[in-house]
């Protein structure tokens, strides 16, 4: 059995970012760019006024100055301000020629087309300089940036209708077992609905790859070699079940019929002792065990950062500190994952509470987990109030 680290590092050496293409901004959220994008355009494109209220010069402050007419936004006043004249503004016009600043409504005093100033006043005050926020040709949005609802804001401001991301990594998912249907299927007596097929293609398609289920692959070499053959063309196979010793667990058997290069198999790790992967083709496999919680937990700690670095990202999957609502005893040579809620104290700190169930095959734990504590081969019993390291569980996993 090879540590959780080492595997890690096997999974991800030698993934290489798929191709780009190009979307609409629309169509953007969640995509990761594949090229340094620039600026179309200047922000804002000219010196604006950041209030409503008088543009003129400050050294004509407190006046009276004759109004000599409005600029609103999208309308400028195409006029030139001289020594004591002011023109009404209002947020986002155009700064007219001759003024140096915009004095706030609230400071200013009307009486028919004059205008006092009540208030000190400098030049520059309340004007947006053109390019202040960014210039025409600079580059603000760098290729491995995740696109989220705030760089989305910012590419629409740079004028960019259309951005290169990459492709999707496409992930074949196979399931495996006689025993298991595709959930609302009639049942024989004794089967049950497959939770890892749909389960991983959410994991997929919520960490930005294109699930492609194959489905549900019975027992047999025939029905499992015909199923690896329908993974041509993907750049991942992640297959769920028959990873392990037992007669009937021959994803392995099939896969090497097919020309699979083993990489490893075993790994210290509760649970998802018998993970495998390896290459059909060049194409990185995983076989993930069918247990439904070792197949999630097994996804969520390596199949995210394979699907990262497909897309450019780094593959961080990063621990933090929680601390510990009760004790639990030393672990044995697996690095062990367990299931846990979270809460926060007023006081700020984070406490994690483990489930007392801790079965690879109790899915309704992990659903209602906040976070894995992840508890290092060997580690010494712990108790209440100590500090351990955990991985949260989000919505993408
Ligand atoms: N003698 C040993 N037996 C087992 C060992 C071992 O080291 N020696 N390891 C155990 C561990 S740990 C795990 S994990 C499991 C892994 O088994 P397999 O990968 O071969 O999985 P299956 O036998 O096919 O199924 C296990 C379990 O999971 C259910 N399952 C399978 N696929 C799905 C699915 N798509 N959706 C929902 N549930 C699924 C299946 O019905 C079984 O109950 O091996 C242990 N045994
Ligand atoms: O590691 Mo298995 O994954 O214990 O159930």
């Amino acid at each position: 059995m090879i540590a959780v680290e080492v595997a890690l590092s096997r999974v991800v050496a030698d993934l290489v970012p798929t191709t780009g293409e190009t979307v609409a901004l629309s169509q953007s959220l969640h995509r990761v760019l594949a090229a340094d994008c620039a600026a179309r355009v200047s922000h804002p494109p000219l010196d604006v006024s950041s209030m409503d209220g008088y543009a003129l010069r400050a050294a004509d402050a407190p006046g009276p100055l004759t109004v000599l007419g409005e600029a609103a936004a999208g309308h400028p006043f195409e006029g030139v301000i001289a020594s004591k004249q002011a023109i009404r503004i209002f947020t986002g016009a155009a700064i007219p020629a001759g003024a140096d600043c915009v004095a706030m409504q609230e400071d200013c005093r009307r009486d028919d087309n004059l205008v006092s100033i009540d208030s000190p006043i400098a030049a520059g005050a309340h004007i947006r300089r053109a390019g202040m926020d960014f210039h025409h040709g600079q580059v603000l949005l760098k290729a491995g940036t995740l696109m989220g609802p705030r760089q989305i804001a910012l590419a629409a401001a740079m004028n960019l209708p259309w951005l290169p991301v990459r492709r999707r990594p496409r992930v074949a998912i196979m399931s495996s077992g006689d025993e298991i249907t595709m959930p609302g299927e009639p049942m024989r007596a004794g089967q049950l609905p497959s939770s890892n097929g749909p389960g991983l293609a959410a994991l997929v398609q919520a960490n930005g790859g294109e699930a492609v289920q194959l489905g549900i692959a019975a027992d047999t070499r025939q029905s499992l070699a015909a199923m690896i053959a329908a993974a041509r063309g993907c750049d991942l196979l992640v297959t769920s079940g028959g990873a392990s010793v037992g007669d009937y667990d021959m994803v392995q058997d099939a896969l090497t019929d097919h020309g699979l290069t083993l990489d490893f198999w075993k790994i210290a790790m509760r649970p998802g002792k018998p993970l495998m992967f390896g290459h059909l083709r060049h194409v990185p496999v995983l076989g993930l065990p069918g247990n439904p919680v070792a197949a999630m937990v097994c996804a969520t700690v390596f199949l995210r950062p394979m699907l990262r670095c497909l897309l450019g990202l780094p593959p961080h999957n990063p621990l933090v500190s929680a601390t510990l609502a009760t004790e639990m005893p030393a672990n044995d040579a697996r690095q062990d994952y367990v299931r846990a809620t979270l809460t926060r104290k007023p006081n700020g700190a984070i406490i994690a509470q483990p489930f007392g169930r801790q079965d690879s095959g109790a899915l309704s734990g992990l659903a209602g987990a906040d976070c894995l504590i992840v508890r290092a081969p060997h580690a010494q019993a712990v108790k209440a109030g100590d500090a351990v390291a955990i991985l949260p569980l989000h919505g993408d996993c």
